[in-house]
């Protein structure tokens, strides 16, 4: 191996996105437009320099139920950095089947580089928290390839102090307000799937649709505002209760999607008789005792018809845009422009129609078991009703696999690493969910 072949020099700086951007020039070999240095990153990166890098990594290390760094809620009680020493500085050990460093420079092992013993003092909410592998990971992933030598890290884990704790949950609350999808300079996006009558299938759109815009990126978060007949959790798979953080609590998530549900709490099964106030409050206590975080999308799954839910989330949520869900029969129409119509009384802008089960795919032929024209009646009804364009946004087919996949706890939209699935039905809610967000909020109010 030549002498100089691992002779570089290197800039190393934070991106915006938390991930190292390297740039290695070998020395004597300057490319155009680089500028060569010849220092010695052994000596550029000390002790107190590894600290603070190790700090700046973890302050882009997200809690995955709190949607925070782990450095802004205080988890990180700590760093020890020290020079290792067991470091690898034989450059013998190099072999000739190691990666050229030219050719990738972040990953590029310099066995002249120190290596640093650094332990991550971590301190969880809650003791056993069932989130703590997934933080330990990401910990992990933050600091590999770390530009100034070998990280071995260590990540010593403990819980919060009950002061602590509480300290933490009461700034939270103090940020988060009454209501946080009110903000004026809130950012969600909030849709409310609306549906004449029950069966049409409301909440299998609301959960792929959910799944779908967590699977191209954006935080989600869904609501089920069908208290009656909550169904979510079970499309989800969710089994799991909220984290309860001194009486904030922290929704289950599934697929991407943060979920909350009558049907997360115990004795969900008995019967609730809610009507009015009692019903409304429900809602708020959805909104205001759970910590959302900022999500970009907030679903709710409405109840069948213009009932008490309707209106709780208009006057809770009067930035909610509404999609009504329809099948393409007369029956289904006729009540689903009934649940559009809800818009003429309360401030809620209607986004356009999705007409579910439009077709059966049998060898190539669209059958229209149902009939059709459904959702266009729907959306023209709409757009002359309240007087702007209701366009139909989409024609869902009939399968049998979104109804086996989605009531077996996956939605069908997805395949099972969580990603879009290649199908006709996973395409066609991507380009929903691509509409919904083009769609310019506001204009109802107009
Ligand atoms: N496109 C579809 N293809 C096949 N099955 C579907 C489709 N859409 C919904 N289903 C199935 O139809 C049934 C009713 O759907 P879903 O529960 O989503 O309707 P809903 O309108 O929310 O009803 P409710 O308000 O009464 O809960 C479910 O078994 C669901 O899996």
């Amino acid at each position: 191996m030549p002498s100089d072949a691992r002779q570089y020099s290197g800039v190393a700086e934070r991106g915006a996105d938390g991930r190292w951007i390297v740039s290695v020039n070998r020395v004597g070999e300057p490319r155009a437009g680089t500028e060569e240095r010849t220092e010695d990153m052994s000596t550029t990166f000390t002790d107190g320099r590894v600290h603070d890098d190790v700090m700046a990594a973890l302050g882009h290390v997200m809690d995955p139920e709190l949607g925070r760094t782990i450095v802004d809620l205080g988890m990180v009680s700590g760093v020890d950095v020290a020079r290792s020493a067991s470091a690898p500085s034989d450059p013998l050990q190099a072999s000739d089947s190691a990666p050229d460093p030219a050719e990738n420079p972040a990953q590029a092992p310099d066995p002249s580089a120190p290596a640093w013993d650094v332990t991550v003092h971590l301190e969880l909410t809650v003791p056993g928290c069932p989130l703590s592998d997934t933080i330990r990971r990401r910990i992990t992933a933050a600091l590999a390839g770390y530009p100034g030598g070998r990280l071995n890290v260590t990540i010593d884990t403990s819980t919060m102090s009950q002061g602590k704790l509480e300290a933490l949950v009461a700034r939270l609350k103090a940020e988060r307000r009454a209501n946080p999808f009110t903000r004026a300079d809130s950012k969600t996006r909030i849709f409310a799937i609306a549906s004449g009558k029950g069966g049409v299938g409301k909440s299998s759109v609301t959960a792929n649709l959910a799944a779908t815009f967590a699977a191209m990126g954006y935080d989600t978060a869904a609501i089920d505002a069908d208290i009656y007949g909550f169904s979510l959790p079970r499309l989800f798979g969710i089994t799991d209760r909220p984290t309860n953080l001194n009486g904030m609590l922290v929704p289950p998530e599934a697929w991407g999607v943060r979920l909350m549900s009558i049907g997360v709490f115990a004795g969900s099964d008995r019967a609730i008789l809610w009507r009015g106030p009692r019903l409304q409050r429900s809602l708020e206590q959805f909104l205001t005792d759970v910590w959302w975080g900022e999500p970009d999308v907030l679903l709710l799954d409405l109840a069948p018809g213009t009932g008490d839910m309707t209106i709780s989330v208009a006057q809770t949520l009067p930035n909610a845009e509404l999609v009504v869900v329809t099948t393409p029969q007369p029956s289904a129409s006729e009540v689903a422009v009934r649940a559009g119509l809800v818009a003429l009384q309360m401030p809620l802008q209607v986004d356009g129609v999705v007409e579910n089960m439009s077709y059966f795919d049998h060898k190539g032929e669209r059958l229209r078991l149902f009939g059709e024209g459904g959702g266009e009646r729907v959306a023209r009804t709409l757009t002359d009703e309240l007087g702007y364009d209701v366009p139909l946004l989409g024609q869902l087919p009939l399968v049998p696999e979104l109804r086996e996949t989605t009531e077996g706890g996956r939605p069908a939209v997805l395949d099972e690493n969580g990603a879009l699935a290649d199908s006709d039905v996973a395409r066609s809610f991507e380009s929903i969910a691509r509409a919904l967000l083009a769609h310019e909020p506001g204009r109802a109010a107009a």
